[in-house]
């Protein structure tokens, strides 16, 4: 099973400029019986320079976060910061972090140029502004057209080019592929990734990680409000290695052969007197071999790949669920361990 928790962030390095922290946050809507711990002491960081991957099922506590993040909902417990100070404590928010938060709504009988017109002054921008910010997204030549006559794609690009206005360092961007088709998708990966590699900080959430998974260099994962995993993409990956399942009917002599070897044993089932193990990092050719050798009746040798959504289900699973865990360990600090 993976640690429950990241390692904490270490308290003697100063917070960049940049920096998304949140340590120990809880949120706790209502109270009695009926109360939703939606976010549960929940501790990572997300560093500049980079795209990370904010991702958990629905209901995970990922709006929530973020909407804590934003100074819009009250923590219980627990804070965040962004480039070390909290939300509420930022001079100039619009020219610290941008952040899109569900759908967008947009004025219908506006045209793209005067949405953003309407937002310019509350930033601090002159309106010029609105038409830098439309090329960016890829929307200059619809400056002129009415929203209400947008596609999905064209919403999500115009709530972008809000969230840009104030050329922020920090980008927080809730679900932001939603409904795109894939070429839609394709250019928001590729405009990403440009804003991380100018040193932006960028977190986008999404409750599927097969979406995100070209896109993001770091991953912090979720679930019921808790912390699950938080590494590298490189990393996670590293954890979606292909698994052997062997088992026989004598469980003592398959015990006595996977001692006598350096496999890896990630699980083991037992049932009357056989065992089932899944094995890491061994093919079915060494297995089997070696069991012939050893004369080990076996029963079943079978290979399975673990893609990285499978392993998202899996350590996203509810604990009830039954099955093979992964063996995760957890990192906040962003390197390709
Ligand atoms: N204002 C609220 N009052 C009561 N419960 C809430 C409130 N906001 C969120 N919740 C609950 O908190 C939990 C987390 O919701 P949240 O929207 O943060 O999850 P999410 O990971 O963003 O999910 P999704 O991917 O569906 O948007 C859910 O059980 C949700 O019903």
């Amino acid at each position: 099973m993976t640690s429950p928790n990241a390692a904490p962030p270490d308290v003697n390095v100063p917070d960049e400029p940049g920096l998304v922290r949140v340590q120990h946050l809880t949120k706790r809507f209502g109270s009695g019986p009926g109360a939703v711990l939606a976010v549960d002491d929940l501790t990572f960081d997300v560093r500049p320079g980079r795209v990370t991957g904010f991702l958990g099922p629905n209901g995970a506590g990922k709006t929530t976060t973020l909407r804590m993040l934003l100074g819009l909902v009250a923590p219980t417990a627990g804070s965040t910061s962004i480039g070390g100070r909290p939300y509420g404590a930022l001079g100039r928010p619009a020219h610290v972090v941008g952040a899109a938060l569900e759908a967008a709504s947009f004025h219908p009988g506006r045209t793209a140029r005067d949405h953003l017109r309407v937002y310019a002054p509350q930033v601090g921008v002159p309106d010029a502004r609105a038409d830098e910010v439309l090329d960016l997204v890829g929307l200059g030549a619809a400056a002129r057209r009415r929203v209400g006559g947008f596609s999905l794609g064209m919403r999500q690009r115009l709530a972008l080019a809000t969230t840009l206005l104030g050329d922020p360092p920090v980008l927080l961007l809730d679900e932001p592929a939603n409904g795109l088709d894939p070429e839609g998708i394709a250019w928001l990966r590729g405009f990403l990734r440009a804003l991380a590699a100018q040193g932006r900080t960028v977190l986008v959430s999404s409750h599927v990680l097969s979406e995100v998974e070209q896109t993001v260099d770091d991953v912090v994962i979720i679930a019921r409000g808790r912390l699950v995993h938080a590494s590298s993409l490189p990393e996670l990956a590293r954890l979606a290695r292909p698994r052997l399942r062997v088992a026989s009917p004598d469980g003592p002599a398959l015990d006595a052969l996977v001692a006598g070897q350096a496999w890896s044993v990630e699980h083991v089932d037992r049932a009357g007197g056989g065992a089932a193990y899944d094995l890491l990092d061994v093919d079915g050719a060494t297995v089997g071999a070696a069991a012939f050798a050893a004369g080990v009746e076996l029963h079943a040798l079978a290979g399975r790949d673990v893609g990285l959504e499978d392993l998202f289900l899996q350590l996203t699973a509810p604990p009830t669920a039954s099955g093979p865990q992964p063996t995760a360990t957890t990192t906040t600090d962003g390197s390709d361990r």
